[in-house]
């Protein structure tokens, strides 16, 4: 879609305010015109004594009121136009955000945050100034510029009009060199904006290993060469449109020149009265705004159609992971993968290759291997963020993709190694995962995951702020804050990938004792569990060890002991740096 159809389209469903606006600007061009008409026959009423003392003031006042009425019909306008368009800023950014929120981890991947922060906010500005700004301009500049020619051409005197009109040709062609540069210069102005975007969003997010590593020197420099490099390229599309105000000043000098020459040889041969040669020279005055208006309006849009040009593509972008299933429930069963294969585009090895295993209905299956394996992948797999290549998953008897997106995130919670902590109180964080949960609730999780009674002791216990990423709480604390949002979700399966890595054995142990009682008190649950320590799986029901994206070992943790393969080794290598750190 382009940027006309974009706007013509939101033209045409918020017609009201747009036919409002164009209604009262063509009053204000009505009375735009009509002034300088009257000024002149007052001119040749004072010249032929008609207008005397005693009458003047009639035509005085009028002209007053129609100024007044002027200035509020243009204040009117205005308001109605820029609130229809500020309308379509918001539709782009929630269709745009709307967008954003249902692709999956692959489009994030590929795009940088900057950048589509940059989307969100600079570019639909960009193209909110082409559907209001320019618009309006536009539709003005147009009406003025008809309504003056044919005064110009009808009512003062049509030769001395097309005369006047010669230079106009010329500043046309100069119009539309100008827009092109501007088009060109602005996509650039807008790359480079949010190239400078990136860089900071990426620069605070790690402001903390910059320091340590002492790169805030180098970082700083390369701030700088990216801001001078944005405004370099604004200033170039400055400098363009900057060239629109000779072009047009050149043109009415040029057709003022003509029309004093011509006009004052009209006036001598008395073909022309004075005050019809100053309404002209006023007529001509007047189309300074059109000029001005056009050269605005092509600027206007042709930046509105550079942004626009980068955000279609993110609107239209197919979405990483469809949601095309329809069952709105997944009820409670085993969970079957057969030969489920997985690889990363563009990656040669494949990350899982011919994973075939059952978790039945209440199970724990502990996924271990060393690092790089696959177990973050298959637990991907499972939540739909990646599409097997090969094979197929089943819950309940339905493959993955039969369920809607919705039904397969109300069945399951995820506590991913890197847990994200919103900036709000440590509650909130907790109740994200239910907005209806009570402060009881609340606890009752946080008491599961044994953070309770670390919360208590922050200066305002559960209504503790944690900053951006929660960089205020230590990791294992932020891993069991999340681990407490997962399990007060109440969900049917539980993944934790990793999440108990950054807690001493103690807290895992009384974590991994209270999941055990959560899945006695309720039968339907199940729970994987992906860990570097074995010691998060040994009470499993069923161990699978990973290598290389393949199943080399299953059983239970004492059938892996008897098959003397890398699971005993590690363990026997785990338990004596256990009985190390205690000695
Ligand atoms: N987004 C990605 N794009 C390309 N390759 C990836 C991506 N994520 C993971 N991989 C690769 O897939 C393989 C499996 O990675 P995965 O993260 O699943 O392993 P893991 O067993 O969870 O590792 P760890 O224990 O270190 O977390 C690795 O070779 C990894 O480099």
């Amino acid at each position: 879609m382009s940027l006309s159809r974009l706007i013509g389209g939101f033209v045409r469903s918020h017609w009201r305010s747009y036919a409002a606006a164009g209604a009262m600007l063509a009053g204000v061009a009505v009375i735009g015109i009509w002034i300088p008409r009257q000024i002149g026959l007052m001119v040749d009423g004072l010249a032929s004594g008609k207008l005397g003392r005693d009458s003047l003031w009639q035509p005085i006042g009028l002209l007053l009121l129609l100024g007044v009425a002027n200035y509020g019909l243009r204040v009117a306008w205005r308001m109605k136009l820029f609130s229809a368009a500020y309308m379509l800023g918001v539709e782009l950014r929630t269709r745009f955000y709307r967008r954003l929120s249902l692709q999956g981890p692959q489009f994030f991947q590929k795009q940088r945050t900057g950048d589509l922060m940059a989307l969100a906010t600079n570019d639909i500005d960009a193209i909110e100034m082409a559907a209001g700004e320019a618009m309006l301009a536009g539709f003005d500049g147009s009406l003025t510029l008809l309504l003056v020619l044919g005064m110009m051409l009808v009512g003062v005197d049509w030769r001395l009009a097309l005369f006047a009109l010669i230079p106009f040709p010329f500043m046309a062609f100069a119009f539309w060199r100008i827009s092109s540069h501007i088009h060109t210069a602005s996509a650039d102005s807008l790359k480079r904006f949010s190239a400078l975007n990136d860089h900071v969003q990426e620069t605070l997010s790690g402001v903390r290993t910059l320091r340590a590593l002492g790169l805030e020197q180098r970082s700083s420099t390369r701030f700088g060469e990216l801001a001078g490099a944005a405004a370099g390229s604004a200033l170039t599309a400055q400098r363009w449109e900057a060239a629109y105000e000779p072009a047009v000043g050149l043109t009415l000098t040029a057709a003022t020149g003509l029309s004093l020459g011509l006009g004052g040889f009209l006036v001598w041969r008395n073909e022309l009265t004075i005050g019809e040669l100053t309404s002209f020279s006023m007529y001509l005055g007047q189309l300074i705004w059109p000029m001005f208006a056009a050269g605005w309006v092509l600027s206007l849009i042709e930046r509105g159609r550079a942004a626009y040009a980068r955000l279609q593509p993110m609107l239209d972008q197919p979405l990483t992971i469809e949601d095309h299933g329809t069952l709105p429930h997944v009820a409670p069963g085993a969970l079957e993968l057969r030969n489920v294969g997985f690889s990363y585009p563009g990656q040669h090895e494949a990350a899982l290759s011919d994973i075939s295993l059952t978790l039945k209905t209440g199970q724990t299956l502990g996924l271990v291997g060393p690092t790089g394996s696959g177990k973050s992948t298959l637990l991907r797999v499972l939540l739909r963020q990646l599409t097997p290549t090969h094979g197929s998953v089943q819950w309940s008897g339905h493959s993955l993709d039969q369920y809607t997106l919705q039904a397969l995130r109300a069945a399951i919670s995820w506590v991913p190694q890197e847990s994200f902590l919103f900036s709000a109180s440590i509650a909130d964080n907790i109740a994200l995962a239910r907005p209806g949960a009570t402060r009881a609730d609340v606890e009752r999780a946080a008491g599961l995951a044994a953070i309770h009674d670390d919360i208590l002791l922050f200066p305002h216990k559960y209504e503790t702020e944690v900053g951006e990423k929660g960089i205020t709480l230590s990791g294992g604390q932020r891993q069991r804050v999340a681990i407490a949002r997962a399990l007060l979700s109440d969900n049917d399966l539980l993944l934790l990938d990793d999440a108990l890595s950054a807690v001493d054995t103690a807290t895992e142990t009384a974590i991994l004792e209270h999941l055990e009682e959560l899945r006695r008190a309720h039968t339907t649950r199940s729970a994987i569990i992906a860990s570097h320590r074995l010691s998060a799986v040994v009470d499993a029901d069923q161990i699978v060890v990973l290598h290389h994206g393949r199943i080399t070992e299953a059983g239970t943790h004492e059938e892996l002991l008897a098959l003397n393969g890398w699971y005993a080794s590690q363990w026997r290598y785990q338990q004596l740096e256990a009985s190390l750190d205690a000695a």
